[in-house]
């Protein structure tokens, strides 16, 4: 079992697949996942994305760093979102960036993260790298290495990583482990390269797995076999 993760969420968990802006029922069916995982005693880091909202690449006719931080304001709105809808669903719940200065948003300062962690707060790490030109993958997998997770969870919409994409290929296979190397040379889009190198070089095992079956995310943190791991 591990007892401090970083989960990564695609934002469309929070709309649905290929929906914008924000669905009830999903969003209650995340926080009760969330829940049951916080219930256990796990320290829980979280990276939402923005797919939900905006991703840089979807404007043209903007410059792309002005579309980037478009995008990483639409992470600490889904932040913000989560955390009142947690905080009033009985999960404490902090929101950290170094992008916005809001009274409801906390600077990251990491003596501070020891400090909610210890004291049962979910911590959402809102604003990305804080950098245009990445993804809130590489935020994910930056913010794991600096909060000390034993494991990087990828929550997404696929039940793990394929040889081929497997929402356009039908025939695509799934692996039940793969190698950092192995991802990073067949260049499995399912996460960037940035984000598989960081793991790679700090030996953050890396599951991916779906986060739409019920108790996933839960029996993921037990450690138990569940979507892909990605490993040294
Ligand atoms: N080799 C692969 N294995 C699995 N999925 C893959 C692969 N290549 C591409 N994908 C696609 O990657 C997608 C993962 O997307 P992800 O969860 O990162 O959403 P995102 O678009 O980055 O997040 P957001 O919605 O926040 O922008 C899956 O939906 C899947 O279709
Ligand atoms: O470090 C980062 C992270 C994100 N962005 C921008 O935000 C959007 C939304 O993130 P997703 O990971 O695609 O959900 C992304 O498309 C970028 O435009 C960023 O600039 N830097």
């Amino acid at each position: 079992m591990y007892r401090r993760i970083m989960l990564k969420l695609s934002g469309e968990v929070l709309s649905g697949i290929g929906n914008k802006g924000f669905n009830s029922e999903n969003v209650k069916y995340l926080s009760e996942e969330i829940k049951k995982v916080s219930q256990h005693g796990m320290n829980v880091g979280m990276v939402i994305g923005a797919g939900n909202i905006f991703r840089g690449k979807e404007l043209t006719g903007v410059t792309n760093s002005i579309a980037d931080h478009i995008g990483m304001l639409g992470t600490v709105s889904n932040a913000l979102y989560l955390k009142d809808y947690f905080e009033k669903n009985g999960i404490k719940t902090i929101v950290v960036s170094q992008i916005v200065n809001l009274p409801s948003v906390r600077n990251i300062y990491y003596d501070d993260i020891e400090l909610y962690f210890n004291s049962g707060y979910v911590v959402i790490f809102a604003g990305g790298t804080s950098n245009p030109f990445f993804t809130t993958d590489t935020a994910a997998a930056l913010r794991a290495v600096e909060m000390k997770a034993e494991v990087l969870i990828k929550a997404t919409k696929v039940e793990g990583i394929y040889d081929k994409d497997p929402k356009i290929f039908t025939d695509a296979v799934k692996y039940d482990t793969i190698k950092y190397d192995d991802a990073i040379a067949k260049s499995l889009k399912i996460m960037d390269t940035e984000a598989f190198a960081i793991c790679q070089r700090y030996e953050m095992p890396i599951t991916v797995l779906d986060f739409f079956k019920k108790d996933n995310l839960l029996n993921a943190v037990l450690n138990k076999n569940v979507g892909t791991k990605v490993i040294p």
